[in-house]
């Protein structure tokens, strides 16, 4: 369990710095979250645009998540998700556990994780054994690099595309992504960041974004201007809160930080990291490297 004890000083952090004014200068605060652990985050799978639910491991870290940012203090004004199931269920639970349930949340297609075209479905270690490691690693971290599109002949095709929750998105239905590299996401999510989220967060509300780690990559490489060749080494794990602090002009007044037991989200982003290592080859792999 993450335990604010271990972290320490987090107490009456989320108060502190509800857009306050210290010294006069305006600060807004932002937690980012990826999603509590889904079905297929525990099967190594790449999930993606497959609407998974959360395991129970899963609920349990969305609960302690919910309790780190109440020890904390933390009072959110409105909720932003994506509309996969596994980033609101999280929100629902974060909420219930800080008694804050009745907080109004909107949920948009925009703050999607990342379309990883014909990789959904495919299990990392079983990749990597194939086209070795450094090639899954540039599929998983690399900014540029869009991964081989889904087609009909993919399982999981139709079940994406002719989901209803996508007949109400701001882009036809045809128009949405095939596959998309981490630049991909953060240009379709820049335009909601930009027309919703940040009137809101200018309003001084305090906003959690439940999402999921590479639409939370692709925001936090924006926001801290993250080199395109560094962000490779950024690696989110589930269910752990990370706060942002931002200047009235929305730059960082330092850098992000996850709140919580600060040993056990090292050995969970450790985990997340080693989900590309290489294991025996399995079957059902087709996927071209190009
Ligand atoms: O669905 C996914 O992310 P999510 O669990 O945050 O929604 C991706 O499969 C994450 O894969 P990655 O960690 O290899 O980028």
């Amino acid at each position: 369990m993450v335990g604010l004890e271990r972290g320490g000083g987090e107490k009456g952090l989320g108060r502190a710095l509800a857009a306050s004014s210290g010294g006069g200068d305006m600060t807004f605060k932002l937690v980012l979250l990826r999603h509590g652990e889904g079905a297929w985050n525990k099967e190594n799978r790449f999930c993606s645009w497959v609407d998974q639910r959360l395991t129970p491991n899963g609920i349990k870290e969305a609960q302690t998540c919910g309790k780190v940012l109440k020890e904390a203090g933390f009072e959110f004004d409105l909720v932003f998700t994506s509309i996969l199931s596994r980033s609101i269920e999280t929100s629902w639970l974060v909420l219930q556990e800080m008694e804050q349930e009745w907080v109004q949340t909107e949920s948009s297609w925009r703050l999607n994780e990342r379309h990883y075209g014909a990789l959904i479905g495919l299990n990392r270690a079983e990749l990597a054994s194939i086209h070795g490691e450094e090639k899954v690693k540039l599929w998983r971290r690399s900014y540029d690099i869009t991964p081989p599109p889904i087609d009909e002949s993919h399982s999981h095709f139709h079940e994406i595309y002719n989901d209803r929750r996508y007949n109400y998105c701001d882009v036809a239905k045809e128009k949405l992504p095939k596959a998309e590299s981490l630049k991909e996401v953060l240009d379709r999510l820049l335009p909601y960041w930009y027309d919703v989220i940040v009137p809101e967060i200018k309003k001084g509300k305090c906003i959690l974004i439940s999402a999921h780690g590479n639409s939370a990559r692709a925001l936090l490489k924006h926001l801290e201007g993250i080199p395109d060749d560094e962000i490779v080494n950024v690696t989110l794990p589930t269910g752990v809160p990370v706060l942002l602090e931002l200047d009235e002009n929305l730059h960082p007044v330092r850098p992000h930080r996850f709140l919580g037991n600060q040993e056990a989200i090292q050995a969970a982003i450790k985990k997340v990291e080693d989900q590309g290592k290489a294991a025996a080859p399995g079957k059902n792999i087709s996927v071209s490297a190009n």
